[in-house]
């Protein structure tokens, strides 16, 4: 479904991203996670085909992407810059569809229809600024899947909620993405939220950004945010992403390294390892 191969970015003379292999299968849902500046957005951004990449090539259903794909969504963090002020919630729902030719009636039809299953019907006629950061954030999540992409990204959705209503999106995406069996790519800084949503988790490490390692999720599809969160392979998970995330070169590694099977060493020091992970939401 999307083949990423040999991509990399450069901002001038700044190296963003290095030699990124990714394969994303049909229906599956797929973090990305890496500390901060390690080139999450760029390589979203490249997906989509909003920045050109200097090397490699990202190719989505067999086309290769140089330009923004039709059949692609985009979720962002700051949904206050996303949603069109004079528009009411349905029309800005409805709004991307007149790329899909569909007729007026069928445009609010889709729209409807997506709001209910965020669980917004109610707010159809209202204008964005009148709803909540979280229920403006649904709005922008029910745009994406009125939208019927082929593949949603998600570059931070969450990441400008409070933790109630971020537990309450994450579900809503669990519950989009098993109904619809859409396929998606979300990135996010945040661990536990990398696991808790993935199938497989692909952490990035920074300067420059490149693949450091890809787990599977072997969870139940089914999650919750107690159950789930208390489960000791949830447990394990996160703290194998945590120390993949924090620079600590996993014991084979260390052990390859130094010839002997001494503990985890980190990689750029405690200071790197301590900004990269602390760092608050973003931009
Ligand atoms: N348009 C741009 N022009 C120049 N440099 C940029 C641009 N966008 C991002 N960068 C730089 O590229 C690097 C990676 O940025 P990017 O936003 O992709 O990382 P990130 O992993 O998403 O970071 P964060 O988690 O903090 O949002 C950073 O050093 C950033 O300053």
């Amino acid at each position: 479904m999307l083949e990423i191969s040999g991509l990399g970015h450069s901002y001038g003379a700044h190296r963003v991203l290095d030699g990124i292999d990714l394969k994303v299968g049909e229906g599956e849902l797929v973090t990305i996670v890496g500390p901060s500046g390690c080139g999450k957005s760029t390589l979203l951004r490249c997906i989509a085909g909003l920045v050109p990449p200097t090397e490699g090539k990202v190719v989505l259903k067999g086309t290769p992407i140089d330009g923004v794909p039709d059949d692609l969504a985009v979720v962002f963090q700051d949904y206050s810059r996303s949603l069109l002020p004079w528009l009411t919630v349905r029309d800005n729902v409805a709004l991307p569809l007149r790329r899909r030719g569909l007729g007026k009636a069928d445009r609010r039809a889709r729209a409807v229809e997506a709001l209910s299953s965020v669980g917004l019907e109610d707010a159809a006629g209202k204008y964005p600024w009148q709803l909540s950061g979280g229920m403006q954030q649904r709005v922008s999540i029910a745009r994406a899947l009125a939208y019927k992409p082929t593949l949603m990204l998600m570059d931070e959705p969450f990441g400008s909620v409070d933790a109630q209503t971020r537990e309450d999106l994450e579900d809503l995406v669990l519950q989009v993405h098993r109904a619809e069996g859409m396929t998606m790519l979300l990135v996010t800084h945040d661990i536990d939220e990398s696991v808790y949503l993935g199938d497989r988790v692909v952490v990035l490490a920074r300067n420059p950004g490149r693949v450091r390692d890809e787990l599977p999720v072997t969870l139940p599809a089914d999650r919750d945010q107690i159950g789930t969160r208390a489960d000791a392979e949830f447990v394990r998970l996160r703290a194998e992403v945590g120390r993949l995330v924090r620079g600590v070169v996993k014991e084979s590694e260390a052990a390859d390294a130094a010839g002997t099977a001494d503990a985890p060493v980190e990689e750029g020091g405690a200071a790197e390892a301590d900004a990269s992970v602390e760092e608050p939401a973003k931009k």
